[in-house]
């Protein structure tokens, strides 16, 4: 199967929204249950009761107390395409008891989402639990269909642009991310994801050509151990001619010119003594690499030993590229002390830009990989490094540390009546009706808290003070005067109509967000260590009215 292609341009200003990504996104992408559960609302005639569901999410992700929204694009794109084939409904049909009857089929072949409504917090937004991130309104049993497929496109896709985002954040702004997990991830789809959502959630470049082709995303890469050692000798090396850069003429042996380089490092004032015989098979590849990349000369320095044969090696390719107008890029490491390593490679190349006056040589790139994660990265800061960039594979793309985000799917409010879903758990009681939520930001410019509201009460105003509950705990509340208002939920969808619709911005929009949103966030939120809670709360009139409908359905237990 091929994936359709969306490209990197701007989606949603023609009113054709492409598919899903993901071909396998259908409306069969769903959990049996939702249909069975549509069955027998359809048997009741109660399947166009106009139902308010909430999706959101209990607890923030890795220990950390935010979440980045991310998979909205990908569910507006599979509603606005939502139709059964008719192979699809005779699955169903198969599948289901054989008692089912044939209306509902006919039922099925008739639906799409004109009806639904999606208003939705927008993508790459800071977010926090309970809050919900998407409110779908529409016939009951459509929507329940919706549940499986909308919380599975946006579970993964949050945490791991939450997981790119705390990696980076941990990195610090300066160096750059590159993400390498396309091998390691869960499957091709749990790759092409984690390539987007990882550039939303603050990652530069990736490895994955599917990715940077379907979105757009800068492509990056360097070369693996195989490629150095699948060199033996020097004279493997056939076409050893290089034009300078600037065309005026060509150096007819590149070879001799790195081998001159080498043994002038070697017998450097600075450099005598640090490495004796370099690896030559290693000095082949490196050689080969520069002659066919001589604009993006970039090496893998440890198949053999960092700092006695790849930095050496390395040099002498980049200093004889420098000859011919070309600058090298950079180093990978993949083993070792990445910290020790980085700094010793660094001393090497300043000693080269003082000794043969290199203006800029010691500020070449160096890059690290090898299963990094934010707890590596945190250490290499704490002990001091010389890195400047980071390729990151298996811990961030898989989520190694957590697996998924646990996203919910409630039922709030049917036919203008409130729903509420009780649990001994507190934190697993929904809170009921269709709700708007705010966003209320301080004197500092920091969003102090959010707060859910009723739908039709008056939304806070700048200036004015509203007392803002925690949704639970009583005691819990403060009176906030906020200096800005925003309002979360934005209508996404609103059936066939294409008025008063947000349109779905391009990969780089929301990237640009996430990254705004995330540099506004208040420094305590943030850090690794006990990150202070962010406050989500209701309006008292709302608080009010889930503690009411509480005891209106839990059953009163009786002592015997
Ligand atoms: N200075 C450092 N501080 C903390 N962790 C580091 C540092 N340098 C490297 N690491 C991490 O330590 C781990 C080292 O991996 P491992 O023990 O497999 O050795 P290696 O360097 O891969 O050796 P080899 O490839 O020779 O087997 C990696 O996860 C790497 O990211
Ligand atoms: O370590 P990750 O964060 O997953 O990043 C990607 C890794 O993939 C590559 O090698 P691979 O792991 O395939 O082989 P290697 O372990 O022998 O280097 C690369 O050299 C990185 O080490
Ligand atoms: O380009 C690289 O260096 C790369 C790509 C994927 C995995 N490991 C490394
Ligand atoms: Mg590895």
């Amino acid at each position: 199967m091929k994936a359709k292609e969306n490209g990197p341009t701007e989606q949603n200003t023609s009113r054709v929204i492409d598919g899903p990504t993901n071909p396998m996104v259908t409306p069969l992408l769903t959990d049996l249950y939702q249909f069975t559960m549509a069955y027998a609302y359809w048997k009741a005639g109660k399947h166009q009761e106009r139902a308010v569901f909430d999706l959101y999410f209990r607890k923030n992700p890795f220990g950390g107390e935010f979440t980045v929204f991310a998979g909205l694009e990908e569910c507006i794109k599979f509603i606005a395409n939502f139709k059964f084939t008719e192979e699809e409904i005779k699955f169903i049909q198969q599948t289901l008891p054989p008692s089912c009857e044939d209306g509902f089929f006919d039922y099925l072949r008739g639906i799409d989402c004109s009806d639904v409504e999606v208003y939705a917090i927008p993508e790459g937004t800071v977010v926090f639990p309970k809050v919900p991130l998407l409110r779908i309104e529409g016939p009951v049993a459509l929507v329940q269909l919706l549940e499986t497929p909308f919380v599975n496109l946006v579970n993964y896709a949050s945490l791991v642009t939450t997981n790119a985002a705390r990696h980076r954040f941990v990195a610090g702004k300066s160096k750059l991310l590159l993400e390498f997990g396309l091998r390691r991830a869960q499957g091709p789809d749990g790759a092409i994801g984690a390539s987007k959502y990882c550039y939303i959630g603050g990652f530069d470049a990736t490895s994955n050509v599917a990715a940077g082709r379907l979105f757009g995303i800068p492509l990056r890469g360097t070369h693996s151990h195989a490629f150095v050692s699948s060199y033996m000798s020097l004279d493997e090396i056939i076409d050893k001619s290089l034009r300078k850069r600037d065309g005026s003429s060509t150096c007819e042996d590149f070879v001799s010119l790195v081998q001159s380089w080498l043994s002038k490092i070697q017998w450097s004032n600075s450099l005598r003594g640090i490495f004796g015989e370099t690896n030559q098979s290693e000095l082949a590849a490196f050689t080969s690499y520069a002659l066919a990349f001589p604009d993006s000369f970039l090496a893998l320095v440890d198949t053999y030993d960092v700092m006695r044969s790849g930095v050496p090696n390395f040099c002498a390719v980049a200093l004889a590229l420098e000859d011919l107008g070309y600058k090298a890029n950079g180093i990978r490491l993949d083993s070792g002390d990445l910290a020790y390593l980085s700094c010793e490679a660094r001393k090497f190349f300043c000693s080269i830009e003082k000794e043969f006056k290199v203006p800029g040589f010691g500020k070449m790139s160096i890059t690290a990989s090898n299963d990094l994660n934010e707890e590596t990265i945190d250490a290499l800061n704490k002990q001091g490094h010389e890195l400047d960039a980071y390729g990151i594979g298996t811990y961030l793309v898989t989520c190694y540390a957590q697996a998924a985000l646990g996203v919910v799917f409630k039922l709030v409010e049917i036919n203008n009546q409130p729903r509420i879903k009780l649990s001994e758990d507190v934190s697993k009681v929904s809170i009921p009706c269709k709700k708007r939520c705010y966003r209320l930001y301080g004197k500092e410019g920091y969003s102090l808290v959010d707060i859910m509201t009723g739908e039709n009460e008056p939304p806070p105003k700048v200036g004015e003070r509203i007392l803002c509950r925690h949704p639970f705990q009583e005691s819990k509340r403060a009176y906030v005067v906020p200096q800005r208002v925003e309002e979360l939920l934005r209508c996404y969808w609103r059936g066939s109509s294409d008025k008063e619709r947000e349109p779905l911005p391009a990969l780089k929009d929301i990237r640009e967000r996430c990254i705004k949103q995330l540099e506004q966030m208040r420094p305590d939120h943030m850090r690794r260590l006990n990150p202070t809670p962010y406050k989500v709360s209701v309006s008292a009139k709302l608080y009010d009215f889930i503690h009411f409908l509480w005891l209106n359905e839990a059953p009163v237990g009786e002592l015997q």
